[in-house]
């Protein structure tokens, strides 16, 4: 059955509601069947009071993982890495069980502790202790050993930043160059995405980009601009800058059957159930929507953004939105109405 048409004005209402709740400012763009459809509420900048537009570039956050997937799974296809090998294989002694394979790690079933939940107990102490510090990946991998693991590998879903991070040092390693290069080469220039940046450890984002706002946990305490941070508690987990433009094309491409080989795009759409609308693949979400529709993407949540990346099966119509906040549910929860505007027409 045919998509319903977006419906722009739910979308506006979404926007102005989660401004309503405390972020500065909004932004939403569909691309579908290559019409665009553009939405923005509230401002980019708190002192200058600059108008958000959609055109501002901004920090990810772990939609990062998809393009961390989409590296190593070009890798399986060119025959360098085999999705149910152990990680050390590949990394000799870097995790203490053998029985963790490449694809627990793509899929959040290693039972690999998450770093990051006691790094931001408290929300901006533990942001503040970080903002400026520069990680190897095997210092966040010794901080994720230090704490038992979740699950036997492979025997539960348990989001973890540390998969992605060990992701990264597999990347590293296979291509003997940096993740930035992988990026740059694999998907960024093929796909012409110049909005999009791995600039760990600098903290800039470069050109006309969004300031981003931490909500601190005391509520009514004024919000902490985050926008300069290395990013370095994440880097392949979550570090790259991009728009709602590149993402909606990177999310078409990939749906769309134009960065991978059919096998792997399917390995990527093997989900696991993680509650009764969402489910996880490899560095991938399924969103199961009010009106039927499933949609395939990701979502992000670094210091002052939180994102909603997303695109039907056949990559054909795209929603990327966008809120300069973060540590604000209330917020996180009503953007996800962005995509029933998008996919239900709501
Ligand atoms: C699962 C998520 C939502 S969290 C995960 C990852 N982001 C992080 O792990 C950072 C968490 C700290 C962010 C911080 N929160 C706190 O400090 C809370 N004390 C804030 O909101 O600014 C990302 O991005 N993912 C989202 C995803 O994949 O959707």
């Amino acid at each position: 059955a045919a998509l319903p048409a977006p419906n722009t004005a739910g979308l506006a209402t979404v926007l102005r509601s989660v401004v309503a709740q405390g972020a500065p400012g909004a932004l939403a763009r569909i691309d579908d069947h290559g019409r665009t459809h553009r939405v923005t509420r509230g401002v980019a900048d708190r002192v200058t009071g600059r108008a958000i537009s959609t055109g501002d570039r901004f920090r990810i956050g772990s939609v990062t993982k998809t393009f961390t997937t989409v590296v190593l799974l070009q890798l399986v296809d060119e025959h360098r890495l085999a999705l149910d090998a152990p990680v050390n294989r590949y990394l000799p002694g870097l995790l203490p069980d053998d029985r963790i394979t490449v694809r627990h790690l793509l899929s959040h079933r290693s039972g690999l502790y998450d770093y990051s939940d006691d790094m931001f107990a408290a929300s901006v102490s533990g942001f503040e202790a970080v903002r400026e510090k520069v990680f190897t990946y095997r210092q966040l991998v010794a901080l994720s050993l230090k704490k038992p693991r979740t699950n036997a590998p492979g025997a539960a879903y348990s989001y973890s930043n540390t998969n992605f991070v060990v992701a990264g040092l597999l990347v590293e390693k296979l291509t003997g160059k940096p993740v930035r290069t992988a990026y740059r080469d694999r998907i960024i220039q093929p796909l012409k995405l110049t909005d999009t940046f791995y600039v760990h450890p600098d903290t800039a984002i470069p050109g006309r980009h969004t300031r981003g706002y931490l909500t601190p946990d005391r509520a009514g305490a004024p919000l902490v601009d985050a926008t300069a941070q290395t990013v370095s508690w994440a880097q392949s987990a979550g570090a790259l800058i991009s728009s709602a433009r590149d993402l909606d094309v990177f999310y078409g491409a990939l749906l769309g059957g134009r960065l991978l080989s059919a096998a792997r795009l399917a390995d990527m759409e093997r989900f696991t159930k993680v509650s009764s609308t969402t489910a996880y693949g490899l560095g991938l979400r399924r969103r199961d929507l009010s009106c039927g529709v499933s949609v395939y993407g990701h979502t992000g949540a670094v210091q002052g953004y939180y994102t909603y990346s997303f695109g039907t099966k056949d990559g054909e119509r795209t929603l990327t939105a966008m809120a300069n906040t973060s540590n604000n549910t209330e917020v996180l929860n009503t953007l996800a109405g962005a995509l029933e505007s998008a996919f239900c027409g709501k």
